[in-house]
């Protein structure tokens, strides 16, 4: 027992270094892969790398004295499958029908190491299951291979380190090592409907990482500073081939220009990263997002060289420093000898000025959620964003009027895709957004309307029943007498299809309130497609309006079968979320399905941002080919929720093609 104590304990010693060599890693890998990290994953996987750590002390320690030393009992391989079993039953006077030797057997060296061959793997099939998200077989093929690894290390004597084997190669152990992965995989699944699902967190996450957070651009920075030290390491045993090492000057210019290259350099080459943001796949742009100019990433670097070293320089001649010791900023250095008084006012008055502006800056960024903007930045009008953020912001510039579109999507018809096409692909984007936010099949309401916003309704719901994913869509009318081109053809086609293909897809046409409200508070997630660009007035018609009640009903106060009905009731009557009447948003139901709209949420006028009435609050919009005006304005947030761009097509051709057009008109 005590060996198992003091391995654990040399795994938890050995931890911090493992953990400090893997960090760098470990970060860059997760801000490439999603953008930012979560604690919760950081969580898991030093947790994970933890517990291998203890399982591989477990098994190979403690090592043999020599080299040549010869463990009697490892050399031969015992290959008898349930060999502990006999050998149990043999050696001890355990009687299934005598309660008196049960105790006995607990402490008995045969039951105890076959129960913790089994334990040490229970973890591994956890992980498998939870967080590497394995089937079962895999689970049993990843914890067959583990142990195999274990046993053929300790039979070849740590890979040949040792002549001999020094612990036994059991066939026991491989087949209780491998239950135990699977006793884990088991048991971690009840678990797995509290814990938090990995696939939503990294969802989460890679939403998080549209922001260049404070920790991603220091890293970005350190590993530019690491990269740049690597090359002055470089240059300097090239000097010193050269004979030229005693050089300071020299030493100083080079630092200056390996500096220069990696700063301002390379931004330029590659458009505004330095290695280090490439890395990360951040970018150096102009505030606008747009692309920054050499003399920017010049100022920036620049400043920040001088905002590090300048007041160091300034202090040390103020504090009397002799200035041939301090090396390159001598100049400033030998200035500031000469006026103290004068710069020791100076100084602190500048330091004082920064420290302010750190401050507004800092309770700024933290006020209004943007990202801490620094002083170079500021001066040079530059500064950092995710890759990914600065495409967004640029989609989110290119806003086209509703009519835009619609010539947008003339013109992409004419080149040979066909609106029936742009409705499918739209669709499909619609269900791949609710399969990101709701992994598993689960119940969905499509509201799907008798124009061609509709039509992407039903094209999504299809998508997500051939997922298998259970859908319920809501029409006013049989799919024959939609009067919407190409809705009515996809409906109809959808329609047949689902008989065909026996589809988990049921149509409710006109449906009374009740059932409207039942589908609604079973679903997991409601897809609405009621009204898109077409929608015009202030007011929503019927039955579209009950709908629209319906689903923000279920959004605001969560399920009718869950208590609370008098409340609910009363605030439904009030109808004040509906209606935009309250200064603040309502808050979203704990339980509210995942509500996407498509295109723009019903009841708002993508042109104007209005909100009629009633008007659907989603959680997201997915919205085709481009911006519409309605969906950038910061009011209309509320209903639109986070708005991401589905593009159809590649739009730059015939963007550039409709702008020609206006500007002819
Ligand atoms: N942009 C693209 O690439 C694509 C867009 N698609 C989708 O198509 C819609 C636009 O479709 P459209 O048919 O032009 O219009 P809508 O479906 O949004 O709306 C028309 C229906 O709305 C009814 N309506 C209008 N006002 C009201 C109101 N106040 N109350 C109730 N109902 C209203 C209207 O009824 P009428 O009786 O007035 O005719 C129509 O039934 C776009 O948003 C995209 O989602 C395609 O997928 C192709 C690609
Ligand atoms: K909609």
């Amino acid at each position: 027992m005590n060996v198992y104590v003091s391995n654990i304990v040399m795994a938890a010693l050995s931890f911090p270094l493992i953990a400090f060599v893997i960090t760098i890693p470990y970060m860059v890998y997760q801000y490439r892969k999603f953008g930012s990290i979560p604690w919760l994953r950081t969580l898991v996987v030093y947790s994970f790398v933890f517990y291998l750590l203890c399982a591989y002390f477990l098994v190979l320690l403690p090592l043999p004295e020599d080299r040549t030393a010869i463990v009697p009992y490892a050399q031969t391989p015992q290959l008898v499958p349930f060999n502990f079993v006999h050998e149990f039953l043999a050696e001890t006077s355990f009687s299934p029908s005598n309660p008196s030797t049960w105790l006995a057997t607990l402490r008995d060296p045969y039951v105890y190491e076959a129960f913790f061959n089994v334990l040490l793997l229970v973890p591994l099939g956890m992980y498998l299951r939870y967080y590497f998200r394995r089937t079962w077989w895999q689970t049993l093929i990843i914890g067959f291979l583990v142990t195999l690894s274990f046993e053929t290390t300790q039979l070849t004597g740590l890979w040949g380190l040792y002549e001999h084997p020094y612990r036994l190669f059991d066939v026991d152990d491989l087949m209780m090592n491998t239950l135990g992965a699977m006793v884990g995989f088991w048991m971690v699944g009840p678990a797995m409907r509290v814990l938090p699902d990995f696939r939503l967190v990294n969802e989460e996450a890679r939403e998080a990482g549209m922001r260049a957070s404070v920790t991603k651009r220091a890293l970005s920075f350190l590993l530019d500073l690491l990269i740049a030290g690597f090359l002055g390491m470089l240059v300097g045993f090239g000097l010193a081939a050269a004979g030229l090492s005693g050089q300071e000057t020299i030493s100083v210019w080079t630092d200056r220009a390996v500096l220069l290259l990696c700063f301002v350099v390379v931004p330029v080459v590659t458009h505004g990263q330095t290695l280090g943001q490439k890395l990360l796949r951040l970018r150096i742009v102009r505030s606008d997002a747009s692309r920054a100019h050499w003399y920017q990433f010049l100022a920036r670097y620049g400043l920040l060289y001088l905002m590090i070293w300048a007041p160091f320089a300034a202090l040390s001649g103020v504090v009397g420093l002799d200035p041939s010791t301090s090396g390159e900023m001598g100049a400033i250095v030998n200035f500031a000898a000469h006026n103290q008084t004068l710069l020791v006012w100076a100084w602190v008055v500048l330091m004082a000025a920064w420290g302010v502006s750190l401050l507004v800056r800092a309770v700024r960024s933290w006020r209004l959620k943007r990202p801490f903007v620094m002083l170079n930045g500021l001066i040079s009008n530059t500064r950092i964003m995710t890759v990914a953020g600065v495409e967004r912001e640029r989609e989110r510039r290119c806003v086209l009027d509703v009519a835009d579109v619609a010539a947008l999507e003339r013109l992409i018809a004419d080149d040979g895709t066909p609106l029936a096409e742009l409705m499918e692909r739209a669709g499909t984007a619609v269900a791949d957004t609710v399969r990101l936010h709701v992994p598993d099949p689960a119940p969905v309401v499509v509201l799907a309307g008798a124009g061609n916003n509709g039509g992407d309704g039903w094209v999504a719901a299809r998508a997500l029943a051939e997922q298998d994913y259970p859908v319920t869509l809501i029409t006013s009318d049989l799919a024959e007498r939609i009067k919407a081109e190409p809705a009515r053809s996809t409906a109809l086609d959808v329609f047949a299809d689902t008989a065909e293909r026996d589809l988990p897809l049921r149509v409710l046409i006109a449906p009374d309130a009740d059932v409207l409200i039942d589908a609604i508070d079973g679903a997991e997630a409601v897809v609405d497609a009621i009204l898109g660009t077409g929608f015009a007035g202030d007011e929503v018609r019927p039955p579209y309006a009950a709908w629209i009640r319906a689903a923000n009903r279920r959004r605001f106060e969560g399920s009718r079968g869950k208590g609370r009905g008098r409340h609910r009731k009363r605030a439904l009557e009030r109808g004040r979320h509906e209606r935009g009447e309250r200064r603040s948003a309502p808050m979203r139901a704990k339980d509210a399905p995942f509500t996407v709209a498509v295109d723009v949420p019903s009841g708002l006028s993508a042109q104007t941002g209005a909100a009629a009435r009633p008007c659907l609050a989603a959680d997201m919009t997915v919205t085709m080919l481009a911006y519409k005006p309605g969906l950038v304005a910061t009011e209309t947030n509320r209903w639109t929720g986070m708005v991401t761009l589905a593009r159809l097509v590649d739009t730059k051709p015939y963007l550039a093609a409709l702008g020609d057009e206006l500007e002819d008109d």
